[in-house]
């Protein structure tokens, strides 16, 4: 294997500690890391092949802190991969609801037809205490229907509903056949995640 394709770019958006990082390392990983909270400086990488069908297709997951939304932008308008954003609502948090919507607009502004999913975290704390809930979930799903977006609420601690994002995955797999474009990533042949500086 000379290098490994990129086939889809996943682009993970959201307020600071709303569940970004968590999300993609059970999606990835199967798994949830405890410990001290440590927040994503500029943005991280995580590639994902995934078997569909009788081929091999990779996710670039990135997972994008807020300040580095403007080079989202550009790249969305510079790269000719696939590209899918997820915007992330904090459950317990209704100020991220705000900046999800914020930047759904931002990103509509750059590509009008772009695709973008919503999704809920942290549904384990609110499962445990409903009145930690600050997000009504029909609010989001009104929202989701406005901007044509599919959304669901998940548990990166428990792992529930990502399930659902891995059928999420299924339709960007679905697209990236279709088009079969890809982009060189250099000599690495696992699943891995490096700074963003060298992700460009
Ligand atoms: N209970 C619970 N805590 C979660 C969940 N997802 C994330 N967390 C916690 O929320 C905090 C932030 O999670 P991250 O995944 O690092 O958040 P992030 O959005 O990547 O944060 P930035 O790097 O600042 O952009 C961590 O302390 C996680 O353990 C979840 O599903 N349930």
């Amino acid at each position: 294997m000379s290098g490994m394709r990129v086939d889809a770019k996943v682009v993970m958006l959201g307020k600071e500690s709303v569940g970004k990082t968590s999300l993609v390392e059970r999606y990835v990983h199967h798994r949830f890391l405890v410990g001290p909270y440590q927040n994503t400086i500029g943005a991280a990488f995580v590639a994902k092949p995934i078997q569909v069908g009788e081929k091999v297709i990779t996710l670039g997951i990135w997972v994008r802190s807020h300040e580095t939304l403007k080079s989202v932008k550009t790249k969305c308008i510079l790269l000719s991969l696939i590209c899918v954003f997820w915007s992330f609502l904090d459950l317990t948090d209704s100020s991220s609801f705000q900046r999800a919507r914020f930047w759904v607009k931002e990103l509509q502004n750059c590509e009008e037809h772009c695709k973008i999913y919503l999704c809920g975290t942290k549904s384990d704390l609110i499962q445990g205490d409903r009145s930690l809930r600050q997000i009504d979930y029909h609010d989001t799903q009104d929202f989701a229907e406005e901007i044509g977006a599919q959304h669901f609420e998940t548990s990166s601690k428990t792992g529930s509903n990502v399930g659902e994002s891995r059928h999420a995955c299924k339709k960007i797999q679905t697209c990236v056949l279709a088009e079969e474009t890809g982009v060189n990533l250099g000599q690495k042949k696992e699943s891995y995640f490096y700074s963003c500086c060298n992700s460009n």
